[in-house]
């Protein structure tokens, strides 16, 4: 079983990640990570940090000639903009006395509640681990887990149907073939663009959306629309509450910082139609075999997959942090102030796509070694392929 933490905070020395749990054998480059922390990075919209970071992971433990080992890999990815910091964030000399204290909550961020839970009298510590850099350990950790996937043919991939104000986007007429070559090329094709929108025109007015948000001081948010191909049939189980896949596939993307809303596929959609416009109809045999013609359910029934492409939407809030202020109160003097503004991306919809792809990567890796079982590579390989033929061998295709 893959697990996974995460330490660091924005402005410190480092990030890190601990993965344990990935079995042996699976072929890693450095490229398998770095390119998945860079991709986080991208997106139109994105403040001044993205200019001073670049991304690397160092990885310290549990790799050996380009594969996993079985044994926890720890990773470490550097703050550049730490030297910038190291007063402010200064681990063991007290600097208390020359740094000012940030006093004024942002309302939506954690600030706050944070502040008041943690018992200090400075918004710094909250600001900093609360803060989504956080996700760039979390890419680095899936990233070990998107490629095991890769290896035995499940693929994850993301794009972005809304950004701001305008309409949703439907599903482009290239979806379906794109999904059919491998969620990762459904992500390549939405990497093509600045808002990793897949339609022109959508991508027009989004950009136009961003640049006029940050004219007014504003931010937004958006929707990510996520796929995961190639996984079998019957992971997950419906027997108990916490081996519900729905369930910790959307736990792990509610976690994502700003998210706050998830959905199995079309699933607002589908509560206000008749069942007899929403159940994806059963059929077996022939070349085809075992199959839906419709994929309205996103690839999940029973909380277990269904061997379709497994389909989430996830709902990204505005960025909290705001040029052109909301009214807030100094939690030293209790004052009504205006809120300050702290250094921030204006909209960071594209990257949450990325950091979507990587949390839902362990959480599909655990429930398939939950059904098949396996430390490492290739006896793993070997057994999904003796289900995949089971069934192949009983239904077609
Ligand atoms: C990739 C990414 C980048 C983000 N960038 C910012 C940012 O620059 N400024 C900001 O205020 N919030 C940003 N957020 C959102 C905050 O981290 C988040 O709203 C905050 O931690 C409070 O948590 P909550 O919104 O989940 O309640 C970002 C979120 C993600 C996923
Ligand atoms: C640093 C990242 O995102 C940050 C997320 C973030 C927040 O409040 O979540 C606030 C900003 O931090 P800073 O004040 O350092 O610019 C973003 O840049 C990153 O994604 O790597």
């Amino acid at each position: 079983m893959i697990r996974y933490f995460t330490a660091g905070e924005s402005h410190g020395p480092a990030l890190s990640a601990i993965v344990e749990g990935v079995p042996a054998g699976v072929a890693l480059t450095e490229a398998d990570i770095n390119d998945q922390l860079a991709r986080r990075q991208q997106g139109y919209g994105r403040g001044g940090r993205m200019k001073i970071e670049t991304d690397r992971a160092e990885v310290l433990s549990g790799v050996r000639f380009g594969k996993t080992i079985g044994s926890p890999v720890a990773m470490l990815i550097r703050n550049r903009d730490w030297e910038n910091w190291t007063t402010p964030m200064a681990q063991f000399e007290d600097h208390a006395a020359e740094v000012q204290k940030i006093t004024i909550p942002r309302p939506g961020h954690a600030d706050l509640t944070g502040f008041i839970k943690y018992g200090f009298d400075d918004i710094r510590p909250v600001i900093d681990r609360s803060s989504a850099r956080e996700t760039a350990s979390r890419v680095a950790a899936g990233s070990l887990a998107k490629a095991f996937l890769r290896q035995l043919g499940i693929q994850i991939g993301s794009y972005i149907s809304a950004i701001g104000p305008a309409a949703e986007a439907a599903a482009p007429a290239s979806l379906q073939a794109l999904l059919d070559a491998g969620a990762e090329s459904l992500a390549a094709e939405a990497d093509k663009s600045q808002v990793r929108m897949l339609d022109a025109e959508a991508e027009a007015a989004a950009i136009a959306a961003i640049d006029q948000a940050k004219t007014d001081g504003d931010t937004l948010g958006g929707i990510v629309e996520l796929y995961i191909t190639g996984v079998p049939m019957g992971l997950g189980s419906y027997v108990q509450h916490d081996r519900r896949l729905d369930s910790m596939l959307t736990a792990a993307i509610m976690s994502i910082q700003a998210i706050k809303g998830v959905e199995i596929g079309p699933a607002f959609d589908n509560a206000r139609k008749p069942g007899s416009q929403v159940h994806d109809e059963l059929f077996a045999g022939g070349e085809k075999g075992l199959r839906r013609e419709t994929n309205r359910a996103g690839g999940i029934e029973g909380s277990m997959s269904s061997g379709q492409p497994i389909h989430i939407r996830a709902a990204m809030k505005p960025i909290s942090s705001l040029v052109s202020p909301l009214r807030s109160f100094d939690l030293a003097t209790l004052e009504a102030v205006q809120s300050r503004f702290e250094r921030s991306d204006t909209c960071a919809v594209p990257a949450a796509g990325v950091v979507a792809e990587a949390v839902v990567a362990p959480v599909i890796a655990n429930a398939l070694l939950e059904k098949i079982g396996g430390d490492h590579m290739s006896e793993i390989a070997e057994r999904l392929e003796a289900y995949r033929e089971e069934l192949r061998m009983r239904f077609g295709g």
